[in-house]
């Protein structure tokens, strides 16, 4: 791994209220450096939560985890003009869906996220081309309820962090299941951005939940003082 590459924490919230996300963010968010809205609180809530998040914390990057599958310019409109820095497009979706999400995301001067659930190696070559988005290896919720799969259990997207080492590449980020004791896998395969839901929001102590996976990201990067300013 790189030694000037930032890891950004990224808190996932869902199956909460927008007020029980807020509190929840509050208790661990300087342990934390992106918060995402997740899907479940975008579906119960709408855009809304996407809005209040960025109210309660204006200079944290907000994640629209609104996982687009069509309809990409007016989705990824409606989660900039909510005061989103970054939204999610399935990796899966036509070209024509993520030209438009890539298209939008820069005209907010925002930040696509690309869900490479249920994508083939080939296509993850093929969405290489977008340098400027972050492509996420996700283990699904229902793969690790359903199959006990969890993030870090196979190095599928170890091949890409290391094969285009000589150009522009996009950044990676990881998502499913991670625990302290899985992230050291994790970080070898040199993400930027580790993405943690219920380990966090599920624990006795959130605070020091979020401390602790900070403590050990540190220890293998320099750790991001300006979310902002990776944008
Ligand atoms: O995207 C997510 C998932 O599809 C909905 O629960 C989560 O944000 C992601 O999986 C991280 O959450 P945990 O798996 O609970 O860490």
């Amino acid at each position: 791994m790189s030694e000037q590459q930032p890891v950004r924490v990224q808190l996932a919230l869902d199956r909460m209220t927008i007020q029980e996300a807020i509190t929840m963010a509050k208790q661990v968010e300087q342990h934390v450096d992106w918060i995402e809205v997740g899907t479940s609180l975008i579906k119960e809530f709408g855009i809304e939560s996407v809005r209040q998040m960025k109210q309660a914390f204006p200079h944290k990057i907000i994640v629209a985890d609104i996982k687009t599958f069509d309809n990409a310019k007016y989705e990824f409109e409606l989660c900039f003009e909510a005061g989103a820095d970054v939204a999610t497009v399935m990796g899966a979706a036509p070209d024509a869906t993520l030209e438009l999400c890539m298209q939008t995301a820069r005209r907010y001067q925002g930040q696509t996220m690309i869900d490479l659930l249920s994508v083939s190696p080939d296509r993850i070559q093929d969405l290489e081309r977008y340098t400027d988005a972050v492509l996420c290896h996700h283990v699904s919720k229902d793969e690790q309820e359903h199959n006990g799969q969890k993030a870090g259990q196979s190095n599928r997207h170890e091949a890409h962090a290391t094969s285009n080492a000589n150009h522009a590449t996009p950044q990676i980020a990881v998502a499913g299941g991670i625990t302290l004791t899985t992230l050291p896998t994790i970080l070898q395969q040199s993400p930027s951005v580790i993405i943690v839901g219920s380990a966090i929001t599920q624990a006795a102590q959130p605070q020091q939940a979020a401390q602790q996976i900070r403590e050990q990201i540190n220890q293998f990067a320099i750790p991001n003082v300006n979310p902002l300013a990776s944008l």
